[in-house]
């Protein structure tokens, strides 16, 4: 963890390190995943039962790969009952914020006569990635179908890793309650790239969305192109801006809450005072000695953590926006303010009541959100990503002889002859039809 103070001299050249760390993840990814691809690319089935086996220790054919009608229905019947009820809960209230999120298509007619618009189409088929390494993420298979089925894909395809065959039952639960059309037992960079190139057992789709490590964030960037992706969604990051009026145990478990993910997540405290500061880093020493995921947790902490002492809160705001982090909590008394400044952030907790954890699960907006600075140009997954547009264009004689002489001018300055003529030569046609007097 480190210890940084804007007053310090050094504070420059530290705060670049912070930044540029959280840039390089995933670098020495580049070479295994790129192996990985190209080997279900060239063997398909075989390479994606081999690398499962290798990777999650998970013996598994062909036949096995999708998970069954039966054992979904097993599993959901092994979920308690509250715990199938929180699942609605979740479901509902990601279901609501999503459909007011749908966008209206566009259409109007223009000063020539043309009529103009576009339309959003759903995509054929999506592949939702679900981690699986190190937890169990039943929230994200909500987070990710939900949208896909409110924005009206037809196909989902969804990917979890098992390792050693362990699945936990609210896993397919959640698949099923969403309305997934396909679940297999893959993971990793293999996973992505069964999606997207396809499989003898697992048909290509056409975008792939969804969080996961190192190895799943690049692989989804390296088949980006023949697939669509949504944000690169990688090990998770936090920043809290908190005043001293909070509780210090309560920002060290916020913090705490998001290092416990994987020892590459970033958790970054921004305070004003000092002693809060210190405060809060006894307090994560202290929840490091109990908390049941420590050894991730307090790997986080100790390798990526951050803390970081400003002048003031707008000082505050200005670091937290060259950090871009995925999620930002604002623990203060004015917390509209502080969001007025906010420029970058995947998403925002505004309030002392309004911890990120109840975005992860239950809040409505998505949690599959842009990490590692991405947050300065992606945002996070929504129906948006399920959804392309299609423009038209509609008009008639009137309409081109309008605007179609300066088409066919920019077609010459173009050296396009081709395009030109198809333009000129309806207005020619027009023009030889006018010139004929009308029959009867
Ligand atoms: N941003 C979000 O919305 C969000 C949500 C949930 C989780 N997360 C993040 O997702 C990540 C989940 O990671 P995870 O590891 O638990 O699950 P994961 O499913 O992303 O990764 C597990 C897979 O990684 C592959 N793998 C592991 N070690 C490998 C190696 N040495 N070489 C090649 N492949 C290897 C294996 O194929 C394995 O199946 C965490 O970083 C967490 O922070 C993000
Ligand atoms: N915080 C994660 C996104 O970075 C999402 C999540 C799922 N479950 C718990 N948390
Ligand atoms: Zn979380």
């Amino acid at each position: 963890m480190k210890r940084l103070d804007t007053r310090d001299a050094d504070f420059e050249t530290a705060f670049a390190g912070l930044l540029s760390g959280r840039e390089e993840q995933g670098q020495e990814v580049n070479k295994p995943v790129a192996d990985i691809l190209a080997s279900i690319r060239k063997d398909g089935d075989s390479a994606l039962c081999a690398l499962t086996q290798r990777f999650d220790h998970l013996p598994v054919t062909p036949q096995t790969l999708a998970f069954g009608p039966e054992e979904i229905a097993q599993a959901r019947a092994q979920v308690a009952p509250d715990l199938l009820d929180a699942l609605d809960v979740a479901a509902r209230r990601i279901e609501a914020f999503h459909k007011a999120q749908i966008p209206s298509d566009m259409r109007y007619t223009d000063d020539v006569g043309m009529t103009l618009g576009m339309r959003w189409i759903p995509l054929d088929a999506v592949g939702l990635y679900v981690p699986g390494g190190k937890a169990a993420y039943p929230s994200s298979v909500l987070m990710n179908a939900i949208p896909a089925k409110v924005a009206g894909v037809g196909r989902l395809a969804m990917c979890v890793p098992t390792p050693s065959g362990v699945i936990n039952p609210l896993v397919l639960a959640a698949a099923e309650r969403a309305g997934v059309s396909e679940i297999y037992r893959v993971g990793g960079a293999q996973a992505v790239g069964a999606m997207a190139y396809g499989t003898a057992t697992i048909r290509p789709v056409d975008r792939i969305v969804g969080p996961g490590n190192a190895y799943v964030a690049e692989a989804k960037r390296q088949v980006f192109g023949h697939v669509g992706i949504d944000s690169i969604a990688g090990p998770s990051d936090v920043v809290v801006i908190a005043d001293s009026k909070s509780d210090p145990r309560v920002i060290a478990l916020d913090l705490l809450a998001q290092a416990e993910h994987d020892e590459l997540a970033q958790a970054t405290l921004i305070t004003p005072d000092a002693g809060f500061a210190d405060a809060v880093i006894a307090a994560v020493e202290a929840e490091l000695h109990v908390l049941s995921r420590a050894s991730i947790a307090g790997a986080s902490w100790r390798s990526t953590g951050a803390v970081l002492i400003v002048r003031d809160l707008n000082e505050a705001v200005s670091l937290a926006n060259h950090l871009a982090p995925e999620h930002l909590e604002l623990m203060v008394d004015d917390p509209e303010a502080l969001f007025a400044q906010v420029r970058h952030a995947g998403a925002a907790f505004l309030g002392r009541f309004c911890p990120e954890a109840v975005g992860d699960y239950v809040g409505g907006p998505n949690h599959v959100l842009p990490t590692s600075r991405t947050a300065r140009f992606a945002s996070g997954l929504s129906v948006y990503d399920f959804l392309k547009r299609t423009t038209f264009l509609s008009g008639g004689p009137e309409a081109l002889r309008q605007i179609g002489p300066a088409a066919v001018a920019l077609a010459h300055a173009e050296g396009l002859e081709a395009h030109a003529l198809s333009i000129s030569a309806r207005l020619d046609a027009l023009d030889a039809q006018a010139a004929t007097p009308a029959n009867g």
